[in-house]
């Protein structure tokens, strides 16, 4: 499904964001901390209302709909993603189902496949609350899996995995075949994963385009104020950036 943010504003954060995700891109949204990413992505899930300018789901005004209608083409992990009292991860998985009408049986194969997916089968009885950080992220993106989402939102979906744990997530949200937007702080996994980044800078959009376009050393110092080098993978190709390590100056 297509997503596209047009003058997206909030006041004192956002200043116009345009964007456009066609349907099955994965785009990622970068920037240094405070430039408006994640007030971006509660615009698109409905968090908040932009005082100024329209986000479109599939062309439509999501504004002009019932959240209960987003909700079944959009799921989203977010910042503000926490789960207060001690659920199984299954029942935890299973409200990824809510805004679906569907039957018992079929819900409960869904939510199993979702925690296969994500490596967490195994925990399906625990309570939520007794996960480690990683465990708990992982139940969560099965949680937005199991919504069946045609466009998935995500903040910072590689908050606390290990890395295997981030390749596995990554690789799995792109073969997916849904639109993704998200936003990650990793610019080498932004690179790797994502058809198209955005760069927000100041609660704008500096830049779009694909990784190559848009991780260059002058984007990087100009937005990020770090020295990079751009080089090549050497298996896959997709430009990945070595830093400069800044020296203590205490
Ligand atoms: N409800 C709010 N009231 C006041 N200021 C806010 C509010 N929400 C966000 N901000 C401010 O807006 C700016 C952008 O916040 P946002 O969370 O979108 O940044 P971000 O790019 O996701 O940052 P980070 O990389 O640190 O997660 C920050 O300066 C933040 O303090």
């Amino acid at each position: 499904m297509d997503v596209r943010l047009e003058g997206v504003t909030v006041d004192g954060i956002l200043r116009g964001i345009d964007l456009h995700a066609r349907d099955h891109e994965v785009h990622g949204i970068v920037g240094p901390n405070g430039s408006g990413k994640s007030t971006t992505l509660r615009c698109v899930y409905r968090a908040l209302r932009p005082s100024g300018g329209v986000v479109l789901l599939g062309g439509r005004d999501v504004a002009a709909g019932k959240v209960r209608d987003t909700a079944e083409h959009l799921a989203a992990l977010t910042q503000d993603s926490h789960v207060e009292f001690d659920f199984t991860v299954t029942e935890v998985v299973a409200m990824g189902r809510l805004p679906h009408r569907t039957t018992p049986g079929h819900d409960a194969e869904v939510v199993a496949g979702a925690l296969s997916r994500v490596d967490a089968a195994h925990l399906a009885h625990r309570g939520f609350l007794t996960l480690s950080g990683g465990e708990r992220q992982r139940v969560l993106i099965a949680r937005a899996l199991a919504q069946q989402p045609r466009v998935l939102v995500l903040d910072e979906p590689t908050n606390h995995l290990d890395i295997s744990h981030q390749l596995a997530v990554l690789s799995l949200v792109r073969g997916l075949g849904v639109t993704v937007l998200a936003v990650l702080h990793d610019l080498n996994l932004a690179a790797a994963y994502c058809d198209r980044l955005h760069v927000l800078d100041g609660g704008r959009v500096v830049r779009s385009g694909t990784p190559e376009e848009v991780l260059t050393p002058e984007v990087l110092h100009e937005v990020f104020d770090v020295r990079a080098h751009v080089v090549r993978h050497p298996t896959s190709g997709v430009p990945q950036l070595l830093f400069d390590h800044r020296e203590s100056t205490a």
